[in-house]
Parts: structure tokens; sequence; C-alpha cells
């Protein structure tokens, strides 16, 4: 039975999507209807489809009886989290042959890592490669050649991206197969002391460089509950998963056995079986509810107050900032992981793990039970945890013995009675904070504004020691439509310098902050933002800013006739629009829906 608020929202998000997901789903039906993909090929299609085929796979393909499962790869060596991609396909290929059905590779995606470009210019690329995953996704799905699809991917643009672009193919079942995380280096909390001790001057780059390396080491995922493992959360939510494939790590022989298992199921859920799975049937309001409601429960990413409006809005849904709010003030935090706390993702898993919040959230009757999912039977399948037993793959619920109380929390007995994310209202604009992450003497502070137009400015203005106050800073001119709506979390060193000193600082930007931002205060996502005429673009040197996180309030303290009477001068923004690639993505910045509503050139 699902509490009161989830079907509240559940039912309003219903209604508001009535017109959008029926032009959805028969567009899905429309699609289905013409029979198996590969049926409706010419013999010229069809021969070009398989021309490089095994000729046993050639005989299989030229008859519509067996599945052809098309995998479509984010695999590259720039991402840690990526690079055991590389071995899937013919795991996979083999797997779904022994099944008497075939795969091929049918494409892949592009993949960039925020860690790589944090506060470098290719980060202004970063919001906007979701879309473009999304779209080289529909590449590799447009050949028509399959009835079922296998998504490898893991980090923060990637997974929103691939599912953006299946949802075009929401006819077909899908299984998204990650690789799990590194294994645990340099605490997340020692790696941020030196990074914030290098801040202040007092470490060498050398000292800093090793520590990083000592946090970033090997294949895998990075450790921080942030924007990548905070996809494999919701996908486990969603059951796009095989049941606890998250959090398994790359090594070992569980990774392969869980990347067969996803292989052998989706060639048992396609159109032509009598197990039919569709991702138009899976990916319903009360699965998107589902995400929303384990994102709240585990204080995952802000970026997904943008990447699940878009998701959503991709298989005709709207939902939004309120949404997420009317959630999130029902919804108990069940976990605490860095940067919403000290522990990892690999310690989360031995705790409990994905598992654990998933049995936590569906006995509180804060998830829906009874919904379709890609594998097992319903989200209840996601509440034990895959294990080796005798070389077979096997599922068990998760040891309690191992439930570290300072890691992961009943629903009766949470780290807070509500979620991780609040939506902040008043005369700027709509804004998002994580509140997870925020210690609660931090969570209301009244102080001057600073305004900066430029990441640098911030750090020069610190080192220049101009910053040792209270004060808000207010980054703009950081959104979609000015340079791509950067992650500013190369901030968060120098702003957690200077509250730990005890100066009450928050940060206000129209930008985005990385999922593994944390303990500063941080109103992200300001809509509208600065370069569209927004009020962030209006506040002046020293005009008070009032945050009260908890109340949901952000505001300037100028009355509304003085702000609107002030006039705007926008700064020169034809310096981020060339260079390092930008000048490909103008249209995408002219283009882009507000953060609200994804904050997408494609999607709407
Ligand atoms: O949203 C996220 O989770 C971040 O974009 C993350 O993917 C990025 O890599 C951060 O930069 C990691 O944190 P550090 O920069 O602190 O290593
Ligand atoms: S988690 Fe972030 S930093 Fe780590 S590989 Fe993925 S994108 Fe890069």
């Amino acid at each position: 039975m699902t509490i009161d608020a989830v079907t509240k929202v559940t039912e309003r998000i219903i209604e508001r999507s009535l017109e959008s997901r029926a032009a959805y789903l028969e567009k899905c039906e429309r699609m289905r209807s013409k029979g198996p993909q590969r049926g409706q090929l010419s013999c010229s299609n069809l021969a070009h489809g398989y021309a490089a085929c095994q000729t046993d796979d050639k005989q299989t393909l030229r008859l519509t009886e067996s599945a052809n499962i098309a995998i479509v790869s984010a695999y590259n060596d720039m991402l840690s989290a990526h690079q055991p991609l590389e071995t899937y396909p013919n795991l996979i290929k083999d797997a779904v042959r022994k099944m008497g059905s075939t795969a091929q590779f049918a494409g892949g995606v592009p993949a960039m890592c925020d860690g790589v470009t944090q506060g470098d210019t290719g980060m202004e690329l970063s919001l906007f490669s979701r879309d473009i995953i999304a779209a080289a996704t529909a590449i590799a799905l447009s050949h028509n050649m399959f009835d079922g699809a296998i998504c490898l991917g893991v980090c923060d643009k990637i997974v929103p991206g691939m599912l953006i672009g299946a949802l075009s193919f929401g006819h077909l079942p899908f299984l998204f197969v990650p690789a799990g995380p590194m294994p645990t280096g340099l605490s997340n909390a020692d790696k941020a002391a030196v990074r914030q001790r290098y801040a202040k001057g007092e470490v060498s780059s050398e000292t800093l460089l090793d520590a990083e390396s000592a946090a970033y080491h090997s294949p895998g995922t990075c450790t921080f509950f942030g924007t990548a493992n905070s996809n494999q959360m919701l996908m486990e939510a969603m059951g796009l998963h095989i049941p606890g494939a998250a959090f398994e790590p790359p090594a070992g022989d569980l990774r392969p056995a869980l990347t067969v298992a996803a292989a052998e199921q989706i060639t048992k859920i396609t159109a032509l079986g009598n197990d039919y799975r569709p991702l138009s049937q899976v990916v319903d309001e009360r699965c998107i509810v589902n995400a929303l409601v384990t994102l709240l429960a585990t204080g995952g990413s802000t970026n997904h107050a943008i990447h699940w409006v878009a998701i959503a809005a991709a298989a005709g849904i709207q939902i939004d900032w309120q949404d997420y709010a009317d959630l999130s003030d029902a919804t108990p935090l069940l976990t605490r992981i860095y940067p919403n706390g000290t522990a990892d993702v690999n310690h989360f898993h031995a705790a409990g793990g994905s598992a654990w919040v998933i049995r936590e959230l569906l006995d509180g009757g804060f998830m829906h039970a009874d919904v379709l999912t890609s594998a097992g039977d319903g989200p209840r399948s996601y509440t034990q945890k895959p294990v080796m037993k005798d070389d077979k793959l096997i599922w068990q619920a998760p040891d309690p013995a191992l439930a570290d109380s300072t890691i992961v929390r009943s629903a009766k007995d949470p780290f807070q009675t509500h979620g991780g994310m609040q939506l902040l209202k008043g005369n700027i604009g709509r804004s998002v904070i994580k509140v997870s992450a925020v210690a609660e003497a931090h969570r209301k502070i009244t102080a001057p504004a600073i305004i900066f137009h430029e990441q640098p400015d911030l750090y020069r203005a610190f080192e220049a020691g101009e910053l040792d106050r209270d004060f808000v800073a207010v980054v703009r001119y950081q959104g979609p439509n000015a340079n791509g709506m950067p992650e500013l979390h190369k901030l968060t060193p120098y702003l957690a310098v200077l509250q730990d000193k005890g100066f009450k600082v928050a940060l206000v930007t129209d930008g985005r902050m990385s999922g593994a931002s944390g303990k500063v205060p941080a109103a992200i996502h300001m809509s509208p933002e600065a370069a569209a005429g927004g009020a962030i673009a209006a506040i002046e040197q020293g005009d008070m800013i009032e945050l009260d996180a908890d109340a949901g309030i952000l505001r300037v303290l100028v009355d509304d006739a003085t702000l609107a009477a002030r006039k705007v001068t926008m700064p020169d923004l034809t310096h981020n629009q060339t260079g390092w690639g930008r000048e490909l993505f103008q249209v995408m910045r002219d283009h882009s829906s507000v953060a609200e509503q994804g904050a997408s050139a494609l999607v709407r």
C-alpha cells in the first residue's frame, strides 16, 4: 500500500501527462504493430544488416522466429567506469547465441568524464553530451534489425542519454548493464581534505596529484555517491538492471555472470516470446515516481533534478520540481554515502546496498510495488542481492548482520524524516538544493552577495584574501543558454575552507554542481537563468541574500520595484562559444529548455 503523498504525487503526474503519455504509447504501439522489426525490411536492407555476420547467424537472421539483440555501448578508455565494458559485447553475443538468438553491436555512443573536465572548458559540453548520447542511441537502433537491446553505460550523462534514446524505441525491451565500482582507495573525505589544504597553499600540486591518484586508481566507477552511482541506484529502482547489478565490482566472477544473465533475460522478453516487456510499459508514471523516491531516500545527485525530467518527458510523462519537493517531504533519508556521509559506495553495497534501500521503501509504502520490471517479478525482486553458489548465480536477502547503521537505516528509524532535496522559491526564481549533505547549522544564511561571472574569478578572490567573511557567492551566466550549464564543483574546496573557518557561506547559481558536491549550501539550476533575463542577473554586489533551505526560501532582500527597474548589462559571452568544440554546440545552447524542463535541446 503506497503512502498518501506518493499516491497523490503519482496521480497528479498521471493527470498532467494524460495527453502526452497517450501520444507516446500510441507511437510505441504503431512501431510494435508492424511486427518483428527485421521482417519489415527489404531483402537488400536485411542483407546489408547481416552481411558481416557469421553464416549460422545469417541463417537465424533471415528468419524472424528468434530475437536479434542490439548492443549499444558507451565503452571508452577515458572513463574508469566504462573501461571494463570493452569485453562485454562478445560475452553477450555468446550468451545470446546459446539462447538460439543473435546479437549485434549496433553502435557506440560518446561518453564524457566529468571528473576529467571538471573546472575545465570541456565541462561546458557535458550536459548537452546527454542529448548527443540520446541521438547516438537512436542512430544505433535506427537500423530496425532488433527485437530488444542491451545498453552498456554507467556515468553521469550516459545512462540518462541512453535511456532517453531507448525510450524513442519504447516498443522494444531494454536492459542496462553497468560494470560496477572501483575498489576503495584513498577515502573521499581524505581526498577532500587534501584539496582544501591545497586551496590554502599548505601542500604542493605533487601531493595533491598523489592523493587524487590514490582516490581514482583503477577500472570501475568512482566510489562517491555522485551522479554515476545515483544512476545505478535508480536503474535498480526502475527495474532496468538484472537485480543487484548496480554495485558488484568489475573484477570477480559475479560481474560476468550478471552480464550473461542480462543477455539471457533480454532474449526472453521480446515481442517474439510470451513474456513481452517493452520499455514503454516498464517506464510509466509509477516507475518514474519510484526513481524519484529512491533518489531522495539516498541523497542522490542533484543532476537528477534535470535528467529525470528529460527522461520522463521522453516517455510522455511530465514532472516538475514541486513533485520532487513533495516526495522529498514524505521520503525518509535511508543512507549516508559520501558526500552525504563518509562511507563510499563499496561500504554501502556491503551494508545492504540497493537491495536494502528498495526493500525498506517497498515495505514502508514509499514505492509502487505493482509495476512491470525488465527482469524479475516487479521491484520486490530487487530487494535481493546476487551471489555465486556452486558456480550458479542466485539471489538472496542482504545479510542483516552487515547492516552498518551509520550507512543504512530502516524507514522506521531513518537519518532524516525527509529526503535529500529541496525546491527553493523566491524573487530570484526557482532552484534546488541538496540538503542531505549540508549540516543543519549551515542551512540558513543571510549575507551580502558577491557576484562572479566565471569560476576562476572566485578562486582569485579567495587567493587574494577577499572572501574571509560571510557572503553568498552569486555565480551567474552558467545556465544552458549561456555556456551549457557546467558543474561548478571546483568551487567546493574554496567555499568549504571558508565554511570551516567559521564564515557563513553559500552559493547561488544558474549552473550545476556535481553529484559529489556536498557540505556548502548551494542553490543551483536557478531558473530562469541570467542569460535568459532571469532575476539572478539583476542582483548587485552587496545585496542581502536570504537562503533558508529547510523552509524552501531563497530571495534577494530588494523590493520588487527596485529589482525590476535595474538595468542589466549582459556580459560578453562570445569567448565561451568557441574553442574545444563549443562552436558545435551553439544550436543546443540556443534551443535548450530551462533546467526545470530537463535543459534539453531535443526532448520537450
Ligand atoms: O555529478 C557527478 O557525480 C560528478 O560530475 C562526478 O562525475 C565528477 O567526476 C566530479 O568531478 C567528481 O568529483 P571530484 O571532482 O571531487 O573528483
Ligand atoms: S563517476 Fe564521474 S569521474 Fe568517475 S568515471 Fe564516471 S564521470 Fe568520470
